[in-house]
């Protein structure tokens, strides 16, 4: 046996993938002992669900910038798959690790899973050092004066603040690097390559729209500070502007961490309003990932008891339209297209299309977290599920059910020159005016001149607005 400075330290990455902020890479490089970096995709036993197709596209490109990173030091990046209840404890005998370092999930599954695992690789003698990289604190830290958890994001982001965040930390200077011979594991090794669509290759927008790496998140930070900031408390509503960061995919998949958004923010000015306005979502991202941690059920049930008995409508050619963009809802229908081409959805839009589906199509908004899982990039167990139980009213702090988005109104508010509408439905573009909004009721020759013909170029609406919207009211009021 190789003498214990001489055994490895496995990292092993989870949605934390970068260098820089990393505490358990850190650790582990601080330990001195030479260094596996590892990613372990399991499909097998995954504590909630699998990750998504847009998420593993992802996936794919923040993995290859992880390692490109890693070479830049002599080192690279193993990546396995399997189940990681079996393959981390392989890896570990094989390699005769004397120490894992990785970060806290937080989903009740995923700490269970990560206990089984903590045991069994002690059992064998290798340490396990667990650190809290993908939060701004510590969630068991912040207690209401009762020593409850909050159930409002207000008050929560209120206590939050009152606690020390710590200070991000640069990436690891120098490292060393334990090799892993090509025979250990070889046949869990990850085909990364089956990451990406193959036929029919749907990320050809994705490739436009995006760069997943680490760099490039800090890139997309320092531009929204220099550009957008001061005007977010207006542009973060603007579906057709470049008014918000669109961190969220390299948040997500950990390229950055919050804490190193926070400590920009600090620096900019957190005080002034579009920095505080911007910090409050964080608050939300925040404020997510502790009702996952204290509300397990968070993506699987109504936070709200009184949904249970919810008559939930099941329509498969609405579903299918709503997730197609064919609703025959102008704002609606571009939301949606926006999201299958680029992966990516603007707050508000998402807000629309969702208030649009559980509301006027009367689905239940788990169908559409469910698609929201796997087409976007940014696919977040718990933002998506807290944002969808706000979005349907059956949350713990959730607009009222009866709060319902009118469409229409919403873009003329949030679109008005309805760009957003004629770049991604563009069908309708040289449609102008209140025709833009609303294409069923416009003129005949109205529609004739922009070439619409309603049911042909264009559908109607699946639903009507107001019929949609009583009958939505009929099913809370029957609760
Ligand atoms: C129905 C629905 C589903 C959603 N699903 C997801 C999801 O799967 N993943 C995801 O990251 N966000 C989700 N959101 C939240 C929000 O829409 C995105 O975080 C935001 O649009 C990302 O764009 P941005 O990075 O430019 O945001 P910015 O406005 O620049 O905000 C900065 C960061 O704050 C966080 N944030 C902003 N708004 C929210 C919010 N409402 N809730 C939680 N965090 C927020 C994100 O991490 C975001 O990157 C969802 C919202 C809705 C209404």
């Amino acid at each position: 046996m190789s003498s214990f400075q001489n055994r490895p330290a496995i990292v092993w990455f989870r949605d934390d993938l970068r260098m820089a902020d990393h505490p358990a890479l850190h650790e582990a490089a601080a330990s001195g002992r030479p260094v596996i970096c590892l990613y372990i995709l399991d499909d097998v036993t995954p504590a909630l669900h699998p990750l998504g197709a847009a998420a593993r596209w992802w996936l794919h490109g923040a993995l290859a910038d992880l390692r490109r990173n890693l070479e830049k030091q002599g080192g690279t990046l193993l990546t396995l798959s399997g189940s990681a209840e079996k393959l981390l404890p392989q890896l570990a005998k094989q390699t005769d690790a004397a120490s894992v370092h990785w970060h806290h999930r937080l989903h009740e599954r995923e700490r269970v899973q990560d206990d089984r695992i903590r045991r069994t690789l002690e059992e064998q003698g290798c340490e396990v050092h667990a650190h809290w990289g993908t939060v701004l604190v510590d969630p068991d830290t912040v207690q209401t004066k009762q020593g409850g958890f909050y159930k409002v994001c207000g008050s929560f982001w209120k206590a939050l603040q009152t606690h020390a965040v710590p200070e991000p930390l640069e990436a690891p200077s120098s490292l060393s690097f334990h090799a892993v011979p090509a025979s250990v594991l070889s046949d869990a090794r990850l085909n990364e390559d089956s990451l990406c669509p193959q036929a029919p290759d749907w990320a050809a927008g994705f490739r436009k729209t995006w760069e997943p790496g680490e760099a490039e998140g800090q890139e997309h930070l320092e531009d929204f500070l220099k550009d957008s900031v001061a005007g977010y408390p207006r542009g973060r509503d603007r579906v057709a502007e470049e008014g918000t960061s669109r961190l969220s995919p390299y948040l997500a998949s950990g390229a950055v961490s919050p804490r190193q958004v926070w400590a920009a923010l600090q620096k900019h000015g957190a005080h002034t309003e579009g920095p505080r306005i911007f910090l409050s979502e964080l608050g939300w991202r925040e404020f997510a990932r502790y009702t996952l941690y204290h509300l397990p059920k968070l993506p699987f049930e109504n936070l709200s008891p009184k949904f249970s008995g919810m008559q939930w409508r099941k329509s498969a050619s609405d579903l299918k339209a709503w997730q197609r963009g064919q609703t025959g809802v102008p704002i609606v229908d571009a939301g949606m297209r926006q999201l299958w081409q680029t992966g990516w959805m603007h707050n508000r839009a998402r807000m629309i299309v969702g208030s649009f589906l559980t509301k006027h199509l009367l689905i239940d908004w788990k169908e559409g977290e469910a698609w929201f899982r796997d087409t976007l990039v940014d696919a977040d167990f718990a933002n998506n599920a807290m944002n969808w139980q706000w979005v349907a009213g059956t949350g713990i702090e959730a607009a009222p059910f009866f709060r319902i988005f009118n469409p229409t109104r919403q873009a003329e508010k949030f679109d008005p020159e309805g760009d957003y509408i004629r770049q991604w439905v563009p069908e309708l573009r040289r449609l102008s005016g209140k025709a833009l909004f609303e294409p069923w009721a416009a003129g005949d020759e109205d529609l004739r001149k922009a070439g619409v013909v309603l049911g042909s170029t264009y559908p109607r609406p699946i639903v009507d607005l107001k019929d949609g919207r009583d009958r939505a009211l009929q099913a809370f009021r029957a609760l």
